[in-house]
């Protein structure tokens, strides 16, 4: 069988990696595509979800192309995974098969910094794929051309372009939480990043302590906030379109229930306690353990710069006393702000 290799850091893959397989599939004479993930690299420097959960996404994406195959051998092997090492390995193990190369325009302009170029072109035939409309061809290699579909995995991660990418995929992303940290950074400030991450922390520790989910618990944690900062035109507009019945609310609570629609709309999350933890945790009006776990963390939050050990400890030792005395002391300086009459 003739094969085609596509290889990338997939973190995750999109319809941009799709397009160029299905292109192949079409107008090479080759039987099935490969993705070759590659493996984890634990220096570089935009976050990489691991090699299992990147072939998982993976695995989803190409579910419904039968021709559609995925390669874990860059995962096997030793040391820095070079193209040149893949190829003399691919030989070795699969002889009665004979391998093409697929790459996209940005990877050709860079392809004379790979290990051993010229060798590796004669090893292997090169096929570069349009993605910018750009027009460089290193020598020896041939140009397909494709529809352009202009995303790429940093953007993805960003949560912007989500439609470039399966459902199937998104749904994986959000089930398992996967570059929440990115996405919720396009969204806010450093210092409320910073809160984020260290309610998500809390909001762990304290489901950890009452035997409950710490995954969701990190999930509604780092979510929280993501509408926090969004501008009140685009709030109001928000709130009109799919919340009127809480617009007479005041607007700094508005971010509760627009950050819960967001999530569900924008990120595909769909797990109805992390939901309900993002919906309840401005006023701490919410009934589930989750609920209170995140109005208590949001509020106890080491990094708002006063001492909340006290509180944590009871928090951890009795969730619904703990619950009480938050909400009761959040009442109290509610009142003397004279937001609470
Ligand atoms: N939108 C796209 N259109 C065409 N080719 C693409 C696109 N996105 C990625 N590629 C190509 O797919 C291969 C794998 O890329 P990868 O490193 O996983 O993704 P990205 O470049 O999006 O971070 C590379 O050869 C890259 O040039």
């Amino acid at each position: 069988m003739h094969i085609a290799i596509l290889g990338g850091s997939f973190n995750p893959v999109h319809n941009g990696h799709l397009q160029i397989a299905k292109t192949a599939l079409k107008k090479l004479p080759v039987q099935e595509v490969w993705f070759m993930p590659s493996k984890d690299t634990p220096l570089k420097e935009t976050a990489l979800a691991s090699f299992e959960d990147r072939c998982e996404l993976l695995e989803a994406a190409i579910k419904p192309y039968k021709h559609m195959k995925i390669c874990k051998l860059e995962g096997k092997l030793e040391g820095i995974s070079y193209t040149i090492h893949t190829v003399e390995e691919l030989k070795k193990r699969y002889p009665q098969h004979s391998f093409c190369w697929l790459i996209g325009d940005d990877q050709a302009r860079q392809f004379d910094a790979w290990k051993e170029s010229k060798r590796l072109k004669k090893e292997v035939e090169f096929y570069v794929f349009s993605r910018e409309g750009s027009s460089i061809l290193p020598e020896g290699m041939k140009r397909v051309s494709m529809d352009l579909i202009p995303v790429s995995s940093t953007e993805i991660r960003q949560g912007k372009k989500l439609y470039e990418v399966p459902v199937s995929v998104r749904l994986k992303i959000a089930e398992k939480g996967l570059y929440f940290e990115e996405t919720i950074r396009q969204y806010m400030n450093e210092k409320r990043y910073r809160h984020s991450l260290s309610v998500a922390q809390l909001c762990v520790a304290l489901a950890s302590a009452h035997n409950l989910n710490t995954e969701k618990a990190w999930k509604m944690g780092i979510l929280h906030d993501i509408c926090k900062q969004m501008p009140y035109e685009i709030s109001k507009i928000w709130m009109r379109h799919h919340m009127p019945f809480h617009m007479n609310e005041a607007p700094a609570i508005w971010h509760g229930y627009i950050g819960a629609d967001f999530v569900k709309r924008q990120l595909d999350v769909r797990d109805k306690d992390v939901i309900s933890a993002i919906y309840h945790h401005v006023l701490g009006d919410g009934k589930s353990s989750y609920d209170k776990i995140l109005f208590i963390a949001d509020k106890l939050d080491p990094s708002r710069g006063y001492d909340s050990s006290e509180q944590i400890e009871l928090c951890k030792m009795n969730l619904d006393l703990g619950f009480k005395r938050v909400k009761k002391e959040q009442q109290e300086y509610l009142r003397k702000e004279g937001t609470l009459q």
